[in-house]
């Protein structure tokens, strides 16, 4: 694989699974740079420090662009000491992935609650910060597998927020957004030329015409319908129940969900172990595994390592497409 410059893998919370992956994803056969401390890697690990991402990359190491943190690496206990240094190796990987000396940026997982007790961390996660980073440009979260058959692909319109506010926060703006950028990333990011958009109401069996809720028929058919004029291929407000079995899958490339869990089950079930999170609406690259920090096996050596595989080789194809 040959990208001009290298993708940035950002170490993430030091104290979770992100330092043991890191050398594992050197099967994906990206390009790609480890960005953190080297040593919180697991012993042994083969690692060749590099100062500027126009260095030549090692054939038989990893590379690592060299982040120092405070304190050691204690799997499963994150030290709020390290939480300020986690938060600026995104911030200097977002400077090289702007400025074109990265091809793009995969992100290790960060723990949301250390980084808020250690740093005040004042983001729900990764995508937020980016945006912010951005510029705070609109963006929205995507969950993708594209190794499950047809491929599955979810974007929650809110996101890490709590259950008892989504209907206030799912407006018709919020949608309208995540519709428009959804599908200019399908068409730009992913390559396809006619994208087909499938859109979950909110309510059990999207309302029943208005008997189990009222969203679906107040507002998000004719925001879809007004949508649909505008030329967009959309299908819904759909039960969510029902959208993502293999034959209702393949009737769409992309589905907008209305809250979290209704979009991240779905993919979790259907493929924890390959998943990818992409941030869709920024100026540049980002993915990520969709799994987190995993403190319960962090530091054994058992973490699976395929969801960054694919993250990797999804940041390497999206940066070959841009
Ligand atoms: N992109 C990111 O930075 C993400 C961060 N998180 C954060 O991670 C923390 C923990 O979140 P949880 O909900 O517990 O989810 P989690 O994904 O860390 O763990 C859930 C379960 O899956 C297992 N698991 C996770 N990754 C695995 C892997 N690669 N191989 C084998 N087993 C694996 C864990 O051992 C655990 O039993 C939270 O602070 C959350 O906010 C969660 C998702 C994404
Ligand atoms: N549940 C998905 C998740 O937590 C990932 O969030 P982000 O850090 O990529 O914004």
């Amino acid at each position: 694989m040959s990208l001009r410059r290298p993708i940035l893998l950002t170490c993430g919370e030091p104290a979770g699974i992100g330092p043991e992956l890191a050398p594992k994803a050197r099967a994906s056969g990206v390009p790609f740079v480890f960005m953190g401390d080297p040593r919180h890697l697991p012993e042994g690990t083969p690692w060749a420090e590099i100062t500027t991402l126009s260095d030549p990359l090692p054939d038989d190491a990893l590379a690592v662009l060299r982040h120092d943190f405070p304190a050691p690496a204690i799997p499963g206990q994150p030290d709020p000491a390290n939480a300020a240094a986690v938060i600026e190796v995104i911030a200097r990987a977002v400077r090289l992935a702007m400025s074109g000396e990265a091809s793009g940026i995969c992100t290790l997982p960060i723990n949301k609650e250390a980084l808020k007790r250690g740093a005040g961390f004042a983001f729900p996660g990764h995508t937020e910060f980016l945006a912010h980073l951005a510029g705070d440009v609109p963006v929205v979260m995507m969950l993708a597998s594209t190794t499950v058959d047809p491929p599955c692909r979810v974007v929650p319109v809110t996101i890490h927020i709590p259950l008892s506010e989504v209907p206030r926060s799912l407006t018709p703006q919020a949608m309208d957004q995540a519709v428009r950028i959804t599908d200019a990333a399908m068409r730009r990011d992913f390559g396809l030329a006619s994208p087909r958009l499938a859109v979950a109401g909110i309510n059990p069996h999207a309302g029943e015409n208005g008997v189990m809720g009222h969203e679906e028929t107040d507002w998000i058919g004719p925001l879809l319908a007004g949508l649909r004029d505008e030329g967009f291929d959309l299908s819904g407000p759909l039960p969510a129940d029902t959208m993502f079995h293999a034959p209702a899958r393949s009737r769409y490339d992309a589905a907008i969900c209305a809250y979290h869990d209704q979009a991240l089950i779905p993919i979790k079930t259907l493929d924890f172990a390959g998943g990818v999170n992409v941030t869709l609406g920024l100026p540049f690259v980002r993915t990520s595994p969709d799994h987190g920090t995993a403190f319960d096996i962090a530091g054994k050596g058992v973490a699976d390592a395929d969801s960054v595989i694919a993250a990797l080789r999804m940041a390497h194809d999206m940066a070959e497409r841009r």
